[in-house]
């Protein structure tokens, strides 16, 4: 893995606040998106596994982790949250919202915590021929981060075909923009969890986030998903 400090925030900060989302490429190697697949399928490592279709979320599967984190996990959700603090501390305070983000991971989930937000959402995601993820935000509870992360664990063209990550952007009183991206294995996607802010005339207003995965024509492809927030149940 890439070495988390030496990754150009202010490039990335700078992506967020201008488009919701910001592509990290080949932070993590062949070999540790590999291991993360295979671990796919060791049940201990979770604590749900969610059929998709069952609550018409789309086609797939997925799998929330379990408490402890696998040490790399835990390190990715740790640095990547005190990196983007600041942005989502930036965002609450230009749209006048009360709620300020502490500078580290461990006073995060103490405020989650305090919330009963106990459970972790970080989750991998298998989707086989058909699959996809209807558009959705990822909130567990009153207390959400604003940005959350996608880690690509397959290959595009190689392992699967069709699969698109798929972001919508809702301007008030208009139709949603699609932004579509087909980031590399190894990859990370930094993205708005449920609004950002926009700069207009009158200071700013919120646009309106989803994200969800096109239809994967064939093959299979995996993700994991780090949201920093803890979910309720
Ligand atoms: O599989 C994907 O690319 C999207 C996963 C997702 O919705 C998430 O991690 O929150
Ligand atoms: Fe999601």
């Amino acid at each position: 893995m890439k070495n988390i400090e030496t990754l150009d925030w202010s490039y990335i900060a700078d992506d967020l606040h201008r488009k919701g989302y910001g592509l990290m490429e080949q932070v993590l190697s062949p070999s540790e998106c590999d291991e993360l697949v295979a671990s796919y399928h060791e049940p201990a490592h979770y604590r749900k596994t969610i059929v998709m279709e069952r609550y018409r979320f789309g086609l797939g599967e997925y799998r929330y982790f379990q408490y402890p984190l696998p040490d790399l996990i835990q390190h990715l959700r740790q640095s990547f949250y005190a990196k983007l603090a600041p942005v989502a501390n930036k965002w609450m305070q230009v749209l006048n919202i009360d709620q300020h983000y502490p500078a580290n991971f461990q006073d995060f989930q103490t405020k989650c915590h305090e919330k009963q937000q106990t459970k972790p959402t970080v989750l991998i995601l298998k989707y086989g021929e058909g699959g996809h993820n209807t558009l959705h935000q990822d909130l567990y509870g009153d207390l959400f981060f604003p940005i959350q992360l996608v880690i690509f664990l397959s290959d595009p063209e190689k392992d699967y075909t069709g699969g698109e990550f798929v972001l919508t952007q809702q301007t008030p009183r208009a139709q949603s923009k699609a932004i579509v991206l087909k980031p590399r294995k190894g990859d990370i996607l930094v993205f708005t969890t449920n609004f950002k802010p926009v700069k207009g005339t009158k200071g700013y207003y919120r646009v309106n986030m989803k994200h969800g995965v096109s239809e994967v024509t064939s093959g299979n492809r995996f993700t994991l998903g780090i949201i920093f927030h803890d979910a309720l149940s």
